[in-house]
């Protein structure tokens, strides 16, 4: 594993007139658990597809595992998005074996053992599955895939404290820091706070800071909220 594992280099991102990621550029080291923060409209989800190569670069680049993205690389980043993308009458069982067809990389051992830690039913329709179900599931998918990258946008978006609860505890626990890197973008900072390695502020289009939440919390002696409060308003 390099010890990048990705970096923009003066990356921009226009839809029509309207300018989401100015001029941007970073390096993220491999083994992490990041957190993407920032305020609604602020370009999380335009860093992360542009992160997978989903969206292309209206200028510079962006390099991951040290290849120059030049479009899809679902063979080095797993991602999971905000929508809905499976098939509603495939039972969760049937969907792993469809993504374990589908992925190369993708570990149906491990699938199936979130399947059982996370209490899912593998006989159930997708279409049936609850909410926090859901979110669970997309989870088992994006974790199951063995890439240097894992990519999650809102991966805790509109569910309860209990159901988010048990999605970071199950992250903590499958996550294969060895060999993965996690970039999730969230609005619950402080819940997911615990979690996170290093945090990734964008305001406005623009990346306001990167660092190690532990040197916030010693340094400057702020939690993330605080941290990302007083970055907002400089
Ligand atoms: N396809 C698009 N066409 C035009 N404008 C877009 C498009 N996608 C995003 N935008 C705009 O780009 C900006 C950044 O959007 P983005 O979805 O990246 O933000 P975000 O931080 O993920 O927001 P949220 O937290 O609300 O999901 C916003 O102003 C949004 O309205």
């Amino acid at each position: 594993m390099s010890e990048t594992i990705l970096k923009f280099e003066r990356v921009s991102k226009t839809y029509g007139r309207k300018m989401a990621l100015h001029e941007t550029s970073f390096e993220l080291p491999a083994g992490k658990i990041i957190g993407l923060i920032g305020t609604n409209g602020s370009g999380k989800s335009t860093t992360l597809k542009l992160m997978a190569g989903l969206l292309r670069p209206s200028g510079g680049s962006v390099a991951v595992n040290g290849r120059t993205v030049k479009g899809r690389i679902p063979e080095l980043v797993s991602f999971l998005p905000d929508g809905d993308y499976l098939y509603p009458f495939y039972t969760v069982k049937q969907t792993i074996r469809l993504f374990g067809g589908v992925y190369r990389d993708f570990d149906q051992i491990k699938a199936l053992e979130m399947m059982s830690f996370l209490e899912l039913n593998g006989d159930q329709p997708v279409k049936g599955l609850s909410k926090g179900n859901m979110a669970r599931f997309k989870m088992l998918l994006a974790l199951s895939r063995q890439v240097p990258l894992i990519l999650m946008d809102e991966p805790l978006s509109g569910l309860d404290p209990l159901v988010r609860g048990s999605i970071i505890k199950s992250l903590i626990s499958f996550i294969d820091m060895d060999n993965q890197t996690v970039v999730l973008s969230t609005h619950e900072v402080a819940e997911i706070e615990p979690l996170l390695d290093m945090a990734m502020l964008i305001h406005d289009g623009r990346l306001r800071s990167i660092r190690e939440v532990e040197e916030i919390r010693s340094s400057d002696r702020m939690n993330l909220v605080e941290w990302m409060e007083a970055a907002v308003s400089r």
